[in-house]
């Protein structure tokens, strides 16, 4: 059907672009990103994160990633500083990882993946009336990328994968309240930004991305539980492991990527 889309041969990143000829837009995402070639801008203030009234509602299993989902009917948790004019408020985080042993991050560091990146999502609720609008607009949407690495036990990390159980086949969904992601941030706030897009379809080029240079650690066994994941729904027969959602680099396109300090 027209707007069905996957990771797979047959539906995978190469073929969005039959469906969805943004893919092939000027501002696409993700990026390799150059440290050296993303000076430092001074006018680029530090990113603040006002996530302590955040209220998580939901986890579940969309087809293509895990889903968190937050109450976003106030400025009760929000984003704001750095490269953007307004604060932008949180609506849910996801993560992209690879297979066993491959590595899974949508943005690359010369050419240096990560084994999984994990994306909070916020939309411009001060110029736009919904979040669909706001994914339409060049402004409307600011994503936090935050590279993860492997290591030791990632302390909190547990509270997301003790849950992904619930929710291992397509359009599972179950409660969960009570989870601030201040917990997933690493120690250091510097970070890369650039204008972008989704990296999924609809690809709507309507993101402001601020990826973190230092990624947090998780560790293998964390990670192997987002590969118990289904991309399948529980009626279907295939089982398809829920791996490698990862869009690869886009052309920059003579775009700037600048750096926080
Ligand atoms: C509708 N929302 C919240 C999103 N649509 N596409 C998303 C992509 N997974 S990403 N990676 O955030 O661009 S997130
Ligand atoms: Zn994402």
């Amino acid at each position: 059907k027209g707007n069905h889309w996957g990771y797979g041969k047959e539906d995978g990143p190469s073929i969005w672009h039959k469906n969805f000829p943004t893919a092939d837009g000027d501002r696409q995402s993700p990026i390799d990103i150059i440290p050296k070639e993303a000076p430092c801008d001074p006018n680029l203030g530090q990113i603040v994160l006002n996530y302590d009234q955040c209220t998580s509602l939901n986890i579940t299993n969309n087809g293509h990633s895990v889903v968190v989902e937050f109450d976003d009917t106030d400025d009760r948790s929000v984003i704001q500083g750095g490269p953007l004019d307004n604060p932008y408020r949180l609506k849910q985080f996801h993560f992209h990882w690879g297979g066993k042993g491959c590595h899974g991050s949508e943005h690359t560091v010369e050419g240096m993946s990560y084994a999984s990146e994990l994306h909070l999502v916020h939309w411009n609720a001060v110029k736009y009336k919904s979040f669909g609008q706001a994914a339409e607009a060049p402004d409307g949407l600011a994503v936090l990328g935050i590279f993860l690495d492997t290591g030791d036990d990632h302390r909190w990390l547990h509270m997301v994968t003790d849950a992904l159980y619930m929710v291992k086949f397509k359009a599972s969904v179950t409660d969960f309240k009570g989870f601030n992601p201040k917990c997933l941030l690493p120690s250091s706030l510097h970070y890369w930004t650039y204008l972008g897009s989704l990296t999924t379809p609809p690809l709507h080029e309507s993101v402001i991305w601020i990826v973190l240079k230092e990624p947090i650690i998780v560790s293998e066994k964390q990670l192997g539980k987002f590969r118990m994941l289904l991309f399948s729904g529980e009626e279907e027969d295939q089982r398809l492991r829920m791996e490698n959602n990862f869009r690869p680099p886009q052309p920059l396109k003579g775009r700037k990527v600048r750096s926080s300090n």
